[in-house]
Formats: structure tokens, C-alpha cells, sequence
């Protein structure tokens, strides 16, 4: 199986690239860096190639499309260009119940932006359940690591001399996105089967990786007003049996109100961690995973292991964040 990633020295690539090295079930085609924008060199290893993982801006990975011409090539975009494309398929195996068959068959695989992956997983099955009802007026902030911005902002935040330089502020954690338009909003609405898109504030901080984005929901606004419990159970029945995405347990959540949630326990691993937090009258959804795992390559790993029939699990951690010290 001849494997080649578009894309293999940037922040997505590297990671996928060292994944796959690690591996004797694959035989990687490699570009020089030297080479890594050479059209001629790319096009013959892209039509060589029986998997070929684009992780590319999005312009460069609809160029890089359009170049394939052997129909046997099996692509995998891990860029925005495509996602919400019904000739494509989405990469989020545990989206709904056939979703792993369509990625199986598939020929053409778009793995989710990093955010809308915990996104769609903590409210799409509120909402195929009838919980949530299609119109409510969805909000949602995101807090994450810095690497989520690829090389150029890795730089300005390695770079940074806190204190007195330039960039001094960005120790401090940033909002941006601040024209509410971010650029998950499309798969966001389309794949939790919302009516209106949410409003999204997403904040980047000063650590490399890691992310939780969270949904606050008023408990009585919902279809016949549910309780923390009743939510919790939609949710933890939904995703019984995944290997890589897990509902906390209530016990194990229930000191939360003196303590708070790292973003960054599931680093290293291709697991979301789901939570349900808050009271009676306003529930907090909270969905944590490492960007660069579940957000990212893990989920590009996890989609390609799929579409070769393999174990999902092939070369990815599944070992849940600690929790807490909130359980103790
Ligand atoms: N980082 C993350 O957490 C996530 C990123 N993504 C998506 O993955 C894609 C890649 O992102 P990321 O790895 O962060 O980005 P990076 O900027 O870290 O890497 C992109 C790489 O692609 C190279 N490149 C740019 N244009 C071309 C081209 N025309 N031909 C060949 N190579 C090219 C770049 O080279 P050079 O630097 O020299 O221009 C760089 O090595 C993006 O679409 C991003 O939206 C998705 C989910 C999460
Ligand atoms: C900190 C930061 O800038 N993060 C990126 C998320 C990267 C990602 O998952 O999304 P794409 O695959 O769609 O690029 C952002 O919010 O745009």
C-alpha cells in the first residue's frame, strides 16, 4: 500500500508523515523539502500513490486535486476546502451510525477542522434525538492551543520575547475570529443538522496543543425540558462501544466546581472526551481532544485505517486524558 502526504514538513503532515513511519503496513512515498512545491515531482508521486493525504492550505489542496488523474488514488484533505462538498466524504467515523461504511467505499475523505470535530460530537446527537430542537440559537467558545494555526503562527508564538517585544501579548490568551465567521461554521450547521449556524468565539492560548470547546444549553429552551441526567444518558448511549470517543462519567465530574478543565489531558491520543456539566437549568457541553490527534492526523489515521479495512485503532492511542484531579 504506497502512501504519500502532500504537504509532509507542515504542522498536520509532519505528524501524520512520523505516524505512518512508525508503521510496516504502509510504504511511504517521500518528497524532499527541497522539492516539497515541485508540481512534477508531486503529480507523479500522487498518482503512484494508493492513499495520498493532502495537508495543504486550501487552495494549494483544491490544486493538488486536480492533478490526480488515476482513479485508484484514494484521497484524504485534512484542509476546509472541501468538507462540506457532497462528492466528498466526512471523516468523523462516530458521526452517525453509517458513517464508517461511507468512509470504507469512499474515494475522497475531507478529515474535520479541529474544532468542529468537538463541535459536531457533543451536539449532533442532541439533535438527532430530538433533545435539541433545529432552531435553537446555538452558542459555542473554543479554547486552544496555538498549534492549530499552523506554522506561521507556531513562529510568532516561538518567537515571541515575552516582556518587550513585539508579541509580547501573546502570552495572554486571544480572542479571534471576532467577525463570528469562522471558517468551521459550514460543518458545523451541516453536520449537527442545525438550522442556523452557531455563534463561535474560539480562543487561542499560549500552549502548543490541546482544545475544548463547550456549548452552554438553557435546560427549559429544550424539547420537554431535560434534565442533566436524561442529557448525559442521550449522550454516553450514543457513543457506547466507541473505541475514541468517551462520555465522562457524572461521578466523575461531580467535584468540577472547584476545579477546572484542562485542555490539554488528551494530548497524545486520538480521544475526545465528552463532558456534561452545569445544573439543572443551564447544561454545559464540553468536548475536549489534542488538535493534533482527533482534531487532525489522528482522525486522517483513523479514516485511512477505515478505508483499507484495517483496525480503526492501527498506529493511535486510545488511552482516554486523566481525569481530574476532581474524581479524588
Ligand atoms: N494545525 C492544525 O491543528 C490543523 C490544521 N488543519 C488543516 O491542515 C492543512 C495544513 O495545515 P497545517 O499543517 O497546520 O499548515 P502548515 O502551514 O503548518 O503546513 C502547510 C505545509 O504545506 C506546504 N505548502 C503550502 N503550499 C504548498 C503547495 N502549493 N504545494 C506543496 N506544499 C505546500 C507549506 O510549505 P511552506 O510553509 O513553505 O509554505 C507547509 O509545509 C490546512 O488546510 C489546515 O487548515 C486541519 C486541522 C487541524
Ligand atoms: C489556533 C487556530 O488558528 N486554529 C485554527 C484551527 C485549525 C483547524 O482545525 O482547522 P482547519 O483544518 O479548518 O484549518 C483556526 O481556528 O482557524
Amino acid at each position: 500500500m504506497k502512501v504519500f502526504v502532500d504537504g509532509q514538513y507542515g504542522t498536520t503532515g509532519l505528524k501524520i508523515h512520523e505516524r505512518l513511519m512508525a508503521r510496516n503496513d504502509v510504504e511511504l512515498l517521500s518528497i524532499s523539502e527541497e522539492h516539497k512545491k515541485n508540481p512534477d515531482i508531486r503529480v507523479k508521486l500522487m498518482n503512484e500513490a494508493d492513499i495520498v493525504f493532502l495537508c495543504l492550505p486550501d487552495q494549494a489542496a483544491r490544486e493538488a486535486v486536480a492533478l490526480i488523474t488515476n482513479s485508484n488514488t484514494r484521497v484524504l484533505d485534512s484542509s476546509t476546502a472541501f468538507r462540506t462538498d457532497d462528492e466528498w466524504t466526512y471523516g468523523l467515523p462516530e458521526l452517525y451510525a453509517f458513517q464508517r461504511e461511507k468512509i470504507a467505499n469512499a474515494s475522497r475523505v475531507s478529515v474535520p477542522g479541529c474544532h468542529a470535530t468537538a463541535f459536531v460530537l457533543a451536539v449532533q446527537p442532541l439533535v438527532e434525538k430530538g433533545i435539541l430542537p433545529r432552531d435553537y440559537p446555538v452558542s459555542s467558545h473554543s479554547l486552544t492551543g496555538y498549534s492549530g494555526g499552523g506554522k506561521a503562527l507556531i513562529e510568532q508564538h516561538e518567537t515571541a520575547s515575552f516582556g518587550d517585544g513585539n508579541n509580547s501579548s501573546l502570552k495572554h490568551p486571544q480572542h479571534y475570529s471576532l467577525n463570528l465567521n469562522h471558517k468551521h461554521l459550514p460543518e458545523m450547521k451541516k453536520f449537527t443538522d442545525l438550522a442556523f449556524e452557531p455563534a463561535f468565539l474560539p480562543t487561542v492560548c499560549d500552549f502548543y496543543n490541546g482544545m475544548v470547546v463547550t456549548v452552554p444549553l438553557v435546560t427549559r429552551q429544550l424539547n420537554n425540558h431535560p434534565s442533566l441526567k436524561e442529557i448525559h444518558t442521550v449522550l454516553t448511549d450514543y457513543y457506547q462501544g466507541e473505541t475514541f470517543v468517551r462520555v465522562v462519567p457524572l461521578e466523575d465530574t461531580k467535584g468540577f466546581s472547584q476545579h477546572a478543565l484542562d485542555p490539554t489531558l488528551c494530548n497524545g491520543t486520538n480521544a475526545a472526551e465528552i463532558f456534561v456539566l452545569g445544573n439543572e437549568e443551564q447544561v454545559l457541553l464540553a468536548c475536549r481532544l489534542d488538535n493534533l490527534g482527533k482534531g487532525s492526523s489522528g482522525a486522517a489515521i483513523q479514516c485511512m485505517n477505515i478505508m483499507l479495512g484495517l483496525d480503526e485503532g492501527v498506529g493511535l492511542c486510545s488511552i482516554l486524558g486523566q481525569l481530574e484531579d476532581w474524581k479524588k
